[in-house]
């Protein structure tokens, strides 16, 4: 136990402290350190590092003499010349059963700080180790060369919702991927659903040869659907949601389709029987209005072809404990999308409550974890499926229901819903309006940690809320499977075209013929 640093005094706040340490401790924002009280070790987390005693500028004058050069010619013995000051905010000591107790008692100026060890992070820190049932590991501690592997409590993300946050390109999918693998692995075969706008999830079927994901009767499977499995009944729409499909409906269509449809609630019917039902409620006096109903039926309703009168995915296919379903979303309009997320969800929620109540009706005797790529475009107030997710989000835990968000637009997402995702993984976020929208939305993330958000590089994230017993930041650990969704080599595609083209149009390289003056 080596000391890196003396306290110098409070800082602004009461549960903040100062601490002075020579530049070669490298103590970094975000790392974690204590100091003692008795026995017990008082965690902290270091928020800010600012320089107190720096080289005098004469000293750096010259790139090819080192300043410790100058230092020792003058005879100061201690090389140690940077000190820093250092601001850290007493988390408490670690009780098994209260988790951080903050004991209230500053520590005394020039008392020491010692660097957290690796035993007395993974003690504190995390619910669960490595390996262990119900464990996600997603990354290590980013502070740390050693790897500190960061571990977060799969039953608690999982039912009370998570989100992934970050600007393009920052690692949100990559990092979805880690937590989709650890979910199916054996000592979690989660039940898991995927909604895959840009098709970065199909490289999860190599999960089905690696050793990593079969332990004895254990089997995973991955189930990729394309756009001709993917179907929702006509039935199973709720009438806004049909009315959403038809286009400028008059005053005099809507109020007759509403009545047709308050007849056809719960009930199970395909468009030519909606189409009739129409005609009946409307009689002789209504003819017209239900020829125009019928009409935008036929051509609307008929031109989604996710909507089917007959077929629909099967839940009990779609999600079974120690499978991942990816709906590949790539080749639907965003119509399509959103009424397909609102109406699955709706069966989902809905099949949950009737196994936990013990309704009649579809059921689903396992919870279910959803992870939703792209959710600015599902969970905003104006998207289709924005009630659906409301109710899912403030209900969902009761019936075992989970959802992780993944937005690179999280000001887009309703704050509402934000605020219910109570675990959260940051990564790199530059967009201020942005940074101030999760500081408002997600409690957990103070002033000091959105500060961190701009300084992240691709793969780093800060992770905090109830899967874990205090923010960390992390570095994700690299992949099983490959990643879906790599940035695109362009040249090399384009150069790969070329010779494509080439080869299959028998066009070679043509040789200059051979001129007299070339003999010469
Ligand atoms: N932890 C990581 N380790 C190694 N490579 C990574 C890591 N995270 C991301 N990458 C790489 O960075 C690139 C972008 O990552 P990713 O597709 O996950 O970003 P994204 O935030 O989902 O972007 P977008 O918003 O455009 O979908 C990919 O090529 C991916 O392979």
């Amino acid at each position: 136990m080596k000391a890196i640093g003396l306290v110098k005094g409070p800082a602004e706040a009461p549960h903040e402290f100062t601490f002075v340490t020579p530049d070669s401790s490298k103590i970094k924002s975000g790392e974690f350190v204590y100091y003692l009280l008795g026995e017990k070790k008082v965690i902290c987390r270091v928020v800010k590092r600012s320089p107190v005693r720096l080289y005098p500028t004469l000293y750096l004058s010259n790139p090819e003499i080192e300043p410790e050069r100058i230092l020792r010619i003058l005879g100061v013995e201690n090389p140690e010349f940077e000190l820093y000051e250092v601001k850290a905010v007493i988390m408490g000591y670690f009780d098994e059963k209260l988790g951080f107790v903050n004991p209230r008692i500053q520590p005394k100026a020039g008392q020491k700080i010692y660097l957290a060890e690796r035993e007395v992070l993974e003690n504190s820190l995390f619910r669960k180790k490595v390996g262990e049932v119900g464990s996600v590991h997603i990354g290590y501690l980013l502070n740390r060369e050693e790897d500190i592997p960061v571990v977060l409590d799969a039953a608690l993300l999982t039912s009370e919702h998570m989100c992934i946050l970050a600007s393009t390109g920052s690692g949100k999918s990559y990092l979805a991927g880690v937590l989709a693998e650890e979910l199916l692995k054996p000592y979690n075969s989660a039940a898991l659903l995927i909604f895959d706008p840009h098709g970065e999830y199909h490289t999860l079927k190599e999960i089905e040869g690696l050793k990593e994901f079969s332990s004895g009767s254990y089997k995973v499977r991955v189930r990729i659907y394309d756009k001709d499995e993917i179907k929702i009944r006509l039935s199973e729409l709720e009438y806004e949601e049909l009315v959403n499909l038809l286009p400028e409906l008059t005053d005099k269509q809507e109020a007759l389709l509403n009545r047709v449809y308050r007849d056809l609630e719960g009930k199970y019917f395909t468009s030519a029987e909606l189409i009739e039902k129409i005609y009946d409620v409307a009689g002789e006096s209504d003819k017209l209005t239900a020829k125009a109903l019928e009409w935008r039926i036929t051509r609307y309703v008929k031109n989604f072809e996710i909507i089917d009168d007959n077929r629909h995915i099967e839940l009990k296919e779609l999600l079974k404990p120690g499978q991942a379903s990816v709906l590949q979303l790539t080749e639907l309009g965003d119509r399509e999308q959103e009424t397909l997320v609102s109406v699955l969800l709706k069966r989902i929620l809905n099949a949950r409550i009737n196994a936990e109540k013990g309704l009649k009706g579809e059921k689903l005797e396992y919870p279910v974890f959803v992870i939703i790529e792209e959710a600015h475009r599902f969970a905003s107030k104006e998207a289709r499926s924005y009630k659906v997710l409301r109710t899912i989000l403030s209900e969902g835990r009761k019936f075992g229901v989970g959802v992780c968000l993944i937005s690179q637009r999280p000001a887009k997402i309703d704050s509402d819903i934000l605020s219910q995702c109570m675990t959260q993984v940051v990564m790199r976020i530059i967009n201020p309006a942005d940074q101030e929208y999760i500081r408002k939305s997600v409690e957990s993330i103070g002033k000091d940690m959105i500060e961190e958000l701009p300084g992240l590089t691709k793969g780093q994230a800060l992770v905090s809320g109830v899967a874990l017993n205090a923010p960390v930041l992390i570095r994700v650990r690299e992949r099983l499977t490959s990643h879906g969704g790599v940035s695109k080599d362009a040249p090399k595609e384009w150069i790969e075209w070329t010779k494509n083209y080439r080869e299959e149009r028998g066009i070679r390289k043509v040789e200059r013929v051979k001129l007299f003056w070339d003999e010469a």
